[in-house]
Protein backbone atom coordinates (compact mmCIF):
# COMPACT_ATOMS: atom_id res chain seq x y z
CA UNK A 1 0.00 0.00 0.00
CA UNK A 2 1.33 3.43 -0.62
CA UNK A 3 0.37 6.64 1.68
CA UNK A 4 0.85 9.81 -0.77
CA UNK A 5 0.35 13.04 1.58
CA UNK A 6 -1.21 15.66 -0.28
CA UNK A 7 -1.85 19.59 0.98
CA UNK A 8 -5.44 19.93 0.93
CA UNK A 9 -8.22 17.99 -1.21
CA UNK A 10 -7.64 20.18 -3.97
CA UNK A 11 -4.20 18.29 -4.97
CA UNK A 12 -5.18 15.19 -3.64
CA UNK A 13 -7.63 15.26 -6.84
CA UNK A 14 -5.52 16.90 -9.06
CA UNK A 15 -2.85 13.52 -8.14
CA UNK A 16 -5.68 11.46 -8.73
CA UNK A 17 -7.11 12.65 -11.50
CA UNK A 18 -3.17 12.82 -13.47
CA UNK A 19 -3.10 9.51 -12.22
CA UNK A 20 -6.67 8.45 -14.05
CA UNK A 21 -5.46 10.39 -17.19
CA UNK A 22 -2.61 8.04 -17.83
CA UNK A 23 -4.74 5.07 -17.18
CA UNK A 24 -6.63 6.36 -19.88
CA UNK A 25 -3.66 7.64 -22.06
CA UNK A 26 -2.75 3.46 -21.84
CA UNK A 27 -6.38 2.54 -22.42
CA UNK A 28 -8.73 4.42 -23.43
CA UNK A 29 -11.73 2.27 -22.57
CA UNK A 30 -10.63 1.69 -19.10
CA UNK A 31 -13.30 0.90 -16.82
CA UNK A 32 -13.58 3.42 -13.54
CA UNK A 33 -15.45 2.44 -10.55
CA UNK A 34 -16.07 5.63 -9.21
CA UNK A 35 -17.62 6.65 -5.35
CA UNK A 36 -20.43 8.96 -4.70
CA UNK A 37 -20.20 10.91 -1.06
CA UNK A 38 -18.13 14.38 -1.13
CA UNK A 39 -14.72 13.47 -1.31
CA UNK A 40 -14.17 12.56 -4.47
CA UNK A 41 -15.23 15.42 -5.95
CA UNK A 42 -11.96 17.48 -6.38
CA UNK A 43 -11.05 14.32 -8.84
CA UNK A 44 -13.98 14.90 -10.65
CA UNK A 45 -13.29 18.59 -10.92
CA UNK A 46 -9.71 18.26 -11.90
CA UNK A 47 -10.08 15.32 -14.42
CA UNK A 48 -13.12 16.98 -16.14
CA UNK A 49 -11.00 19.98 -16.78
CA UNK A 50 -8.19 17.80 -18.15
CA UNK A 51 -10.44 16.60 -20.67
CA UNK A 52 -11.77 19.69 -21.10
CA UNK A 53 -8.84 21.19 -22.04
CA UNK A 54 -7.58 18.65 -24.52
CA UNK A 55 -4.92 17.16 -21.74
CA UNK A 56 -6.49 13.63 -21.98
CA UNK A 57 -9.60 11.82 -24.35
CA UNK A 58 -11.98 10.01 -21.99
CA UNK A 59 -14.11 9.46 -24.81
CA UNK A 60 -14.28 5.74 -24.49
CA UNK A 61 -13.87 5.25 -21.03
CA UNK A 62 -16.39 3.17 -19.06
CA UNK A 63 -17.73 4.20 -15.78
CA UNK A 64 -18.85 1.82 -13.27
CA UNK A 65 -20.43 3.26 -9.70
CA UNK A 66 -19.58 1.70 -6.13
CA UNK A 67 -23.23 1.49 -4.62
CA UNK A 68 -26.43 1.99 -4.54
CA UNK A 69 -29.18 2.91 -2.13
CA UNK A 70 -32.35 0.52 -2.26
CA UNK A 71 -35.78 1.86 -2.66
CA UNK A 72 -35.25 5.51 -4.10
CA UNK A 73 -37.68 6.69 -6.67
CA UNK A 74 -36.06 5.68 -10.15
CA UNK A 75 -34.16 9.16 -10.94
CA UNK A 76 -34.24 10.86 -7.32
CA UNK A 77 -31.40 13.22 -7.26
CA UNK A 78 -29.95 11.45 -4.84
CA UNK A 79 -30.18 7.99 -5.98
CA UNK A 80 -26.00 7.43 -6.73
CA UNK A 81 -27.22 6.57 -10.20
CA UNK A 82 -28.16 10.54 -10.75
CA UNK A 83 -25.50 11.42 -8.88
CA UNK A 84 -22.87 9.77 -10.68
CA UNK A 85 -24.09 11.26 -14.04
CA UNK A 86 -24.60 14.50 -13.08
CA UNK A 87 -20.86 14.50 -11.47
CA UNK A 88 -19.17 12.18 -13.75
CA UNK A 89 -20.54 11.06 -16.67
CA UNK A 90 -22.48 14.31 -18.62
CA UNK A 91 -19.43 16.19 -17.60
CA UNK A 92 -17.23 14.23 -18.92
CA UNK A 93 -19.40 14.38 -22.14
CA UNK A 94 -19.59 10.00 -21.82
CA UNK A 95 -23.09 8.34 -22.97
CA UNK A 96 -25.35 6.87 -20.52
CA UNK A 97 -24.59 3.54 -22.12
CA UNK A 98 -20.95 3.82 -21.03
CA UNK A 99 -22.09 3.63 -17.09
CA UNK A 100 -23.00 0.59 -15.10
CA UNK A 101 -25.02 0.53 -11.70
CA UNK A 102 -26.70 -2.20 -9.64
CA UNK A 103 -30.18 -1.53 -9.41
CA UNK A 104 -31.43 -0.35 -6.42
CA UNK A 105 -35.16 -0.62 -7.29
CA UNK A 106 -35.31 -3.91 -8.63
CA UNK A 107 -37.46 -6.27 -7.10
CA UNK A 108 -35.18 -8.88 -6.45
CA UNK A 109 -32.62 -7.38 -5.34
CA UNK A 110 -30.09 -10.00 -4.83
CA UNK A 111 -30.69 -11.36 -8.28
CA UNK A 112 -29.63 -7.70 -9.20
CA UNK A 113 -26.85 -7.74 -7.25
CA UNK A 114 -25.32 -10.89 -8.42
CA UNK A 115 -26.02 -9.75 -11.98
CA UNK A 116 -24.23 -6.54 -11.46
CA UNK A 117 -20.71 -8.72 -10.23
CA UNK A 118 -21.65 -10.71 -13.43
CA UNK A 119 -21.73 -7.25 -15.42
CA UNK A 120 -18.59 -5.71 -14.06
CA UNK A 121 -16.85 -9.67 -14.57
CA UNK A 122 -18.03 -9.53 -18.52
CA UNK A 123 -16.85 -5.76 -18.74
CA UNK A 124 -13.40 -7.26 -18.08
CA UNK A 125 -13.16 -5.99 -14.34
CA UNK A 126 -12.73 -2.57 -12.80
CA UNK A 127 -9.24 -0.72 -14.06
CA UNK A 128 -8.96 1.81 -11.27
CA UNK A 129 -11.90 1.96 -8.41
CA UNK A 130 -11.86 5.22 -6.60
CA UNK A 131 -12.75 5.08 -2.73
CA UNK A 132 -14.10 7.25 -0.50
CA UNK A 133 -13.59 6.16 3.48
CA UNK A 134 -16.65 6.19 6.31
CA UNK A 135 -15.84 8.31 9.95
CA UNK A 136 -16.48 4.43 10.65
CA UNK A 137 -14.03 2.75 7.71
CA UNK A 138 -16.30 1.81 5.74
CA UNK A 139 -15.83 1.41 1.89
CA UNK A 140 -18.48 1.91 -0.38
CA UNK A 141 -21.08 0.97 1.54
CA UNK A 142 -19.84 -1.66 3.81
CA UNK A 143 -20.14 -0.95 7.27
CA UNK A 144 -18.22 -2.26 10.18
CA UNK A 145 -18.24 -6.24 10.17
CA UNK A 146 -18.80 -6.55 6.74
CA UNK A 147 -17.08 -9.93 5.58
CA UNK A 148 -13.73 -9.30 4.12
CA UNK A 149 -14.36 -11.82 1.12
CA UNK A 150 -18.00 -10.02 0.97
CA UNK A 151 -19.43 -9.72 -2.77
CA UNK A 152 -22.14 -7.67 -4.23
CA UNK A 153 -25.03 -7.42 -1.83
CA UNK A 154 -28.09 -5.50 0.37
CA UNK A 155 -27.14 -4.12 3.36
CA UNK A 156 -28.30 -2.10 6.66
CA UNK A 157 -26.89 1.04 6.95
CA UNK A 158 -25.35 2.10 10.33
CA UNK A 159 -27.28 4.98 12.47
CA UNK A 160 -23.76 7.37 11.69
CA UNK A 161 -23.87 7.07 7.93
CA UNK A 162 -27.10 7.70 8.19
CA UNK A 163 -26.41 10.34 10.13
CA UNK A 164 -23.35 11.61 8.00
CA UNK A 165 -25.18 11.34 5.19
CA UNK A 166 -28.34 12.96 6.09
CA UNK A 167 -26.61 16.19 4.79
CA UNK A 168 -27.88 15.43 1.18
CA UNK A 169 -31.60 14.74 1.85
CA UNK A 170 -32.28 18.18 3.68
CA UNK A 171 -30.59 17.04 6.71
CA UNK A 172 -33.36 15.08 7.51
CA UNK A 173 -32.35 11.77 8.48
CA UNK A 174 -35.82 10.30 8.27
CA UNK A 175 -35.49 10.66 4.19
CA UNK A 176 -32.06 8.54 4.09
CA UNK A 177 -32.75 4.54 3.05
CA UNK A 178 -32.22 2.17 5.70
CA UNK A 179 -30.55 -0.37 2.65
CA UNK A 180 -27.89 0.14 0.23
CA UNK A 181 -26.69 -2.09 -2.20
CA UNK A 182 -23.07 -2.01 -2.52
CA UNK A 183 -19.87 -3.82 -4.12
CA UNK A 184 -18.27 -6.10 -1.74
CA UNK A 185 -15.39 -6.25 -0.60
CA UNK A 186 -14.24 -9.06 -2.11
CA UNK A 187 -15.55 -7.68 -5.66
CA UNK A 188 -13.51 -4.34 -4.54
CA UNK A 189 -10.40 -6.20 -4.00
CA UNK A 190 -10.95 -7.11 -7.60
CA UNK A 191 -10.38 -3.98 -9.38
CA UNK A 192 -6.69 -3.60 -10.31
CA UNK A 193 -5.90 -0.86 -8.53
CA UNK A 194 -7.64 0.94 -5.57
CA UNK A 195 -6.83 4.87 -4.74
CA UNK A 196 -8.75 6.12 -1.91
CA UNK A 197 -8.70 9.73 -1.05
CA UNK A 198 -9.62 10.61 2.69
CA UNK A 199 -9.75 14.42 3.50
CA UNK A 200 -10.43 16.18 7.00
CA UNK A 201 -9.78 15.45 10.14
CA UNK A 202 -13.29 13.50 10.82
CA UNK A 203 -11.52 11.01 9.04
CA UNK A 204 -8.24 10.64 10.69
CA UNK A 205 -8.80 8.25 12.94
CA UNK A 206 -10.52 5.60 10.37
CA UNK A 207 -7.38 6.14 7.79
CA UNK A 208 -4.33 5.61 10.90
CA UNK A 209 -6.68 2.53 11.65
CA UNK A 210 -7.02 1.71 7.78
CA UNK A 211 -2.97 1.82 7.12
CA UNK A 212 -1.51 0.90 10.45
CA UNK A 213 -4.10 -1.09 11.77
CA UNK A 214 -4.64 -4.53 11.24
CA UNK A 215 -6.55 -5.99 8.73
CA UNK A 216 -9.27 -6.51 10.20
CA UNK A 217 -13.55 -6.31 9.37
CA UNK A 218 -14.27 -3.78 12.03
CA UNK A 219 -12.51 -1.41 9.61
CA UNK A 220 -13.45 -2.52 6.27
CA UNK A 221 -11.02 -0.38 4.02
CA UNK A 222 -8.34 -2.21 6.13
CA UNK A 223 -8.84 -4.87 3.56
CA UNK A 224 -6.47 -2.56 1.14
CA UNK A 225 -3.62 -3.89 2.97
CA UNK A 226 -4.59 -6.85 1.21
CA UNK A 227 -4.24 -5.54 -2.33
CA UNK A 228 -1.63 -5.24 -4.54
CA UNK A 229 -1.87 -2.06 -5.89
CA UNK A 230 -3.42 -0.01 -3.68
CA UNK A 231 -3.04 4.03 -2.92
CA UNK A 232 -4.15 5.72 -0.30
CA UNK A 233 -4.36 9.99 -0.75
CA UNK A 234 -4.67 11.58 2.55
CA UNK A 235 -4.90 15.57 2.96
CA UNK A 236 -2.84 17.17 6.15
CA UNK A 237 -5.81 16.79 8.27
CA UNK A 238 -6.50 13.34 7.74
CA UNK A 239 -3.01 12.39 7.62
CA UNK A 240 -2.92 13.57 11.58
CA UNK A 241 -3.34 10.49 13.70
CA UNK A 242 -0.77 8.47 11.18
CA UNK A 243 2.69 7.50 13.44
CA UNK A 244 4.47 7.08 10.35
CA UNK A 245 3.62 9.85 8.22
CA UNK A 246 7.29 10.81 7.84
CA UNK A 247 7.99 7.44 6.46
CA UNK A 248 4.93 7.56 4.03
CA UNK A 249 6.39 11.21 3.39
CA UNK A 250 9.97 9.91 2.59
CA UNK A 251 8.69 7.36 0.61
CA UNK A 252 6.68 9.55 -1.82
CA UNK A 253 9.61 11.63 -1.79
CA UNK A 254 11.83 9.54 -3.10
CA UNK A 255 9.91 7.99 -5.49
CA UNK A 256 11.30 7.46 -9.21
CA UNK A 257 9.52 9.97 -11.48
CA UNK A 258 8.34 7.46 -14.08
CA UNK A 259 5.72 6.24 -11.66
CA UNK A 260 2.91 7.30 -11.17
CA UNK A 261 0.49 6.67 -8.26
O1 LIG B 1 -16.83 11.40 1.10
P1 LIG B 1 -17.87 11.40 2.16
O2 LIG B 1 -19.03 12.23 1.79
O3 LIG B 1 -17.30 11.71 3.49
O4 LIG B 1 -18.39 9.91 2.22
C1 LIG B 1 -17.54 8.86 2.56
C2 LIG B 1 -18.04 7.54 2.06
O5 LIG B 1 -19.38 7.38 2.40
C3 LIG B 1 -20.12 6.99 1.28
O6 LIG B 1 -20.67 8.13 0.70
C4 LIG B 1 -21.17 6.06 1.67
O7 LIG B 1 -21.72 6.51 2.83
C5 LIG B 1 -19.10 6.40 0.37
O8 LIG B 1 -19.55 6.22 -0.92
C6 LIG B 1 -18.01 7.37 0.58
O9 LIG B 1 -16.84 6.88 0.12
Amino acid sequence: MEVVIVPDAKAGGELIAEGIAGLLRRKPDALLGVATGSTPLPIYDALISQVRSGAVDASRARIAQLDEYVGLPAGHPESYRSTVLRQVVQPLGLPESSFMGPDGSAEDVQAACEAYDRQLAEAGGVDLQILGIGTDGHIGFNEPYSSLASRTRIKTLTEQTRIDNARFFDNDIEQVPHHVITQGIGTILEARHLVLLATGEGKAEAVAQTVEGPVAAIVPASALQLHPHATVVVDEAAAAKLKHADYFRHTYANKPAWQGI
